[in-house]
């Protein structure tokens, strides 16, 4: 077991006979033929003074478990050199990519699924993961030299990254009328970025061949950039897919595990998944804000009352509990849910 051995970009470019490892029963690569769904659009620049955006905020979060960030600071050029930059990190030879190749077990750096079982179906990706923040925790060996300007960017996005979360976390605690540092200072100071940088080649069986399982996010939050061309990504409400629209100039927010626990269940982790594209390659970008790893997350105090008991057990290093469970096709977010 252990890592794949080959990456699926090189699995794509051999062509010929795609490996059992990626191939699921008829149909079960999902559905293009499915509707767009309207997910709200949130000023982010409004979020601080107008309680209407507030209210806009709440809604997405408690009925679709996601929104677009507009108005954020961040203009849609130097949103697309981040997406410019992705896609030339894995447009180079794979032999300059293997320079910052993810050891066995690990998982910062190049690579994808680790494999832990005969069963295990794989997703239709190769990605670069990377921990962004705080820098000091960043493994400077595994950040690529090339593209050039990828270092300089990266750092001042998660800079970016950071104050956003920052600002979109204390409005969600606004909005459920709690005082506004109650999500940050559960997760700690030192609460963690992690980036995630994906690359879904042209898939020979979209049919067939999923990119990315049905999950929801370990993370408190996600901030994730989508490829502004190519759509695939679809969301789960009311048990029906979707697919979500990519806006070029937004961020698709979505609420982690971590942030269903600490609200209580008011907001819903977003399931979503990726399916795959024979005509066109799909690269995206994604942030998690991770709690501090010692940190306890469980659902707030102004939260839990009578009429709402504590909905969630509380958690530490969900990250890792996550994991564990997710290997076992289990979700570790329904493990923490209390049954009274
Ligand atoms: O590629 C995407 O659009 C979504 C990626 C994703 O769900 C993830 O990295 O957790
Ligand atoms: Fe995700």
């Amino acid at each position: 077991m252990g890592s794949l051995l080959k990456t699926v970009q090189e699995v794509a470019l051999e062509g010929g006979q795609v490996p059992e490892y990626f191939l699921y029963k008829d149909g079960h690569g999902g559905s293009r033929d499915v509707p767009f769904i309207d997910i709200p659009v949130v000023d982010v620049g409004l979020l601080a003074t107008s309680s209407q955006e507030l209210q806009k905020l709440n809604s997405a979060l408690t009925n679709f478990g996601c929104f677009q960030a507009i108005n954020h600071g961040m203009s849609v050029e130097y949103l697309n050199r981040l997406r410019e930059i992705t896609r030339e990190f894995f447009q180079l030879p794979l032999e300059e990519k293997k320079k910052y190749l993810k050891q066995e077990n690990d998982i910062e750096g190049y690579g994808n699924d680790n494999v832990y079982s005969d069963q295990q179906k794989g997703d239709w990706n190769d990605r670069l993961f990377l921990s962004l923040y705080p820098e000091q925790q960043r493994r400077l060996k595994l950040w690529p030299e090339n593209p050039k300007a990828f270092r300089s960017i990266v750092h001042e996005y998660s800079e970016k990254i950071k104050s956003i979360s920052e600002i979109i976390l204390k409005a969600m605690a606004r909005s459920l009328n709690l005082e506004e540092n109650c999500f940050v200072e559960q997760y700690g100071e030192r609460s963690k970025l992690n980036g995630r940088f994906t690359l879904y080649p042209k898939c020979p069986r979209p049919d067939l061949i999923v990119g990315s399982k049905p999950h929801g996010d370990a993370s408190a939050i996600t901030l994730l950039l989508q490829d502004q061309s190519i759509d695939g990504l679809q969301i789960l409400k009311d048990n029906q897919w979707f697919k979500a629209p990519s806006i070029p100039e937004a961020l698709l927010v979505n609420v982690g595990d971590q942030a269903e626990i600490s609200s209580n269940g008011a907001f819903k982790s977003a399931i979503h998944k990726v399916l795959t594209n024979s005509e066109r390659e799909r690269i995206s970008l994604a942030v998690f804000y991770v709690p501090e790893l010692d940190k306890l997350v469980g659902p707030l105090e102004g939260l839990i009352d009578e009429s709402r008991p504590k909905l969630y057990t509380t958690v530490k290093n969900y990250v890792n509990t996550y994991l564990q469970y997710y290997h076992q096709g289990k979700k570790a977010i329904e493990e923490t849910k209390i049954q009274y």
